[in-house]
C-alpha cells in the first residue's frame, strides 16, 4: 500500500465515524471528500465566511523528528483548532474544512498518520465540522494547510476589525500569555501544566456567535499577541485604545511567574485564540457563570492620536492608573519590546 492509499484508508475510516458522519449530513455535504472539489448546499441567505492557516514545522511547531512523531495528535487538532479560531473571530459557526498537506516520507506511517488523524477528527468532531477535502504532496518539513468554512445566519452581521467606535470597552475571553509561557519554559513545572493551551488551543465559538449576535463593533482573535493584534482593530478602525494592564486575566498557573516576564507573555507572546472584542459601554458582555469561558473587560476604546499614522496606531497601556511610556516602564525594568510575533522580522 502506498502511502496515499494509506492516507485515504485512514481517513476514510476516522470519518466513518457515526457522529461525523451525522455532522456531515446535518451540513447539506452532497459531495464530500473523493471527487475533484466538494459540494454544499447553503441555508437560504446564509453568509459563508472563508479563512486558510498554514502552519510549518519548525515555525508553528517544534523542527525536531522526535517532537512531531510525539505530538502528531496535536499537530492535527491545532491545525483545524487555529482556523475555527479565525471563524468564531466572525461571530460565525464552523462548518468544514479542506486540508492541504505536505507530508515527509518519514511520517507517511500508518501510526504518525493514525495519531495525526485522531486529532484532527478529534477536533472535527467538538467544532462540529466535517473535512470535505484536501491534497496530499510530499515535502521534505511538515506543512499543513487547512482552510475553513463558516456560516452567519441571514440576518445576524459579520463582526470585522474595523467597527471600534470611541467609548466602547474592550473585552478578551479566557487567559492570556499561557501557550506562550508554556512555549518558553517547556521543561518547567508552569510549562508543563500550560502546554495543553500550547498544543490544544480551544477556539471560542460560541462567545463568537454570542457577541455578534448582541452587537460586537469589532473583534479579532489573538493569534500573535495581544498588544498586535488589538493594534490591527486600532489600525481598521481609526481609534486608539487604553489597556489597563492589572486587568490582564491571568491563568492560575500563569500567576505565579514575575510580573514582567508574565505581563510580555500576555502582551507579545501570542498562541493564545483568545478572542479580543470591543462593545458599545451600554451592552453586557455575555458572562456565563456556568460557561468555562471568562469574558474580562481590559480596557477602553479613545480618539485616535492625531500624531499616530493609521499604520502605526498601537494600544496605549496603563499600570495602576499610569501611562506605561519608554520613559516610565514600570511595571517593566525597561521598554519592553512588544511587537509580538511577526514572520518576517529581523
Ligand atoms: N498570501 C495571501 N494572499 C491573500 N491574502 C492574504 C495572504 N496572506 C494574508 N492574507 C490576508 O490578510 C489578512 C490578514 O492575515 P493574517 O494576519 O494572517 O490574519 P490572521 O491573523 O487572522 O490569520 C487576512 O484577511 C488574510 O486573508
Ligand atoms: C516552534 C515554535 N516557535 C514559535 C512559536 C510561536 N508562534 C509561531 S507562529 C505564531 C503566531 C501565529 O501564527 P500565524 O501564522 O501568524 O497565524 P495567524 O496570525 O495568521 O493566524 C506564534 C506565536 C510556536 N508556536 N512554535
Ligand atoms: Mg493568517
Amino acid at each position: 500500500m502506498n502511502e496515499f492509499e494509506l492516507i485515504e484508508r485512514i481517513f476514510a475510516q476516522m470519518q466513518a465515524a457515526p457522529s461525523l458522519s451525522n455532522t456531515a449530513e446535518a451540513h447539506n455535504i452532497e459531495k464530500g471528500i473523493g471527487d475533484d472539489a466538494a459540494v454544499m448546499s447553503l441555508p437560504a441567505g446564509a453568509h459563508l465566511v472563508s479563512c486558510i492557516d498554514t502552519l510549518v514545522q519548525g515555525r508553528h511547531f517544534s523542527a525536531d523528528w522526535n517532537d512531531v512523531n510525539e505530538l502528531a495528535f496535536q499537530i492535527g487538532y491545532k491545525a483545524v483548532a487555529v482556523n475555527v479560531s479565525d471563524i468564531a473571530a466572525m461571530g460565525a459557526t464552523p462548518h468544514s474544512i479542506l486540508l492541504a498537506l505536505a507530508l515527509p516520507e518519514r511520517l507517511a506511517n500508518e501510526q504518525w498518520l493514525t495519531e495525526f488523524a485522531k486529532g484532527l477528527f478529534h477536533a472535527c468532531q467538538l467544532f462540529g465540522i466535517t473535512l470535505i477535502g484536501g491534497d496530499t504532496t510530499r515535502s521534505d518539513r511538515l506543512v499543513l494547510s487547512v482552510s475553513a468554512q463558516g456560516l452567519l445566519a441571514a440576518n445576524i452581521p459579520a463582526v470585522y476589525r474595523s467597527g471600534a467606535q470611541v467609548g466602547d470597552k474592550i473585552y478578551v475571553s479566557g487567559s492570556l500569555g499561557d501557550a506562550a509561557y508554556a512555549l518558553q519554559h517547556p521543561n518547567t513545572a508552569i510549562g508543563i501544566e500550560l502546554a495543553h493551551r500550547l498544543h490544544m488551543p480551544t477556539p471560542r465559538i460560541a462567545l463568537g456567535a454570542a457577541v455578534a449576535t448582541i452587537g460586537a463593533t469589532s473583534m479579532i482573535d489573538i493569534s500573535d499577541g495581544l498588544y498586535q493584534d488589538l493594534g490591527h482593530i486600532c489600525e481598521q478602525s481609526a481609534v486608539g485604545m487604553r489597556i489597563h494592564l492589572e486587568h490582564l486575566p491571568t491563568s492560575k498557573a500563569l500567576s505565579s511567574v514575575g510580573l514582567s516576564e508574565r505581563l510580555l507573555c500576555q502582551l507579545a507572546g501570542g498562541d493564545d485564540y483568545e478572542l479580543a472584542f470591543t462593545l458599545p459601554a451600554h451592552i453586557e458582555p455575555p458572562i456565563d457563570n456556568n460557561s468555562d469561558t471568562p469574558v474580562t473587560c481590559i480596557g477602553e476604546v479613545i480618539a485616535a492620536n492625531k500624531a499616530d499614522t493609521a499604520k502605526n496606531v498601537r494600544p496605549e497601556i496603563f499600570y495602576q492608573g499610569l501611562a506605561v511610556t519608554p520613559t516610565h516602564p514600570a511595571p517593566f525594568p525597561t521598554w519592553p519590546n512588544l511587537t509580538g510575533y511577526q514572520h518576517f522580522a529581523g
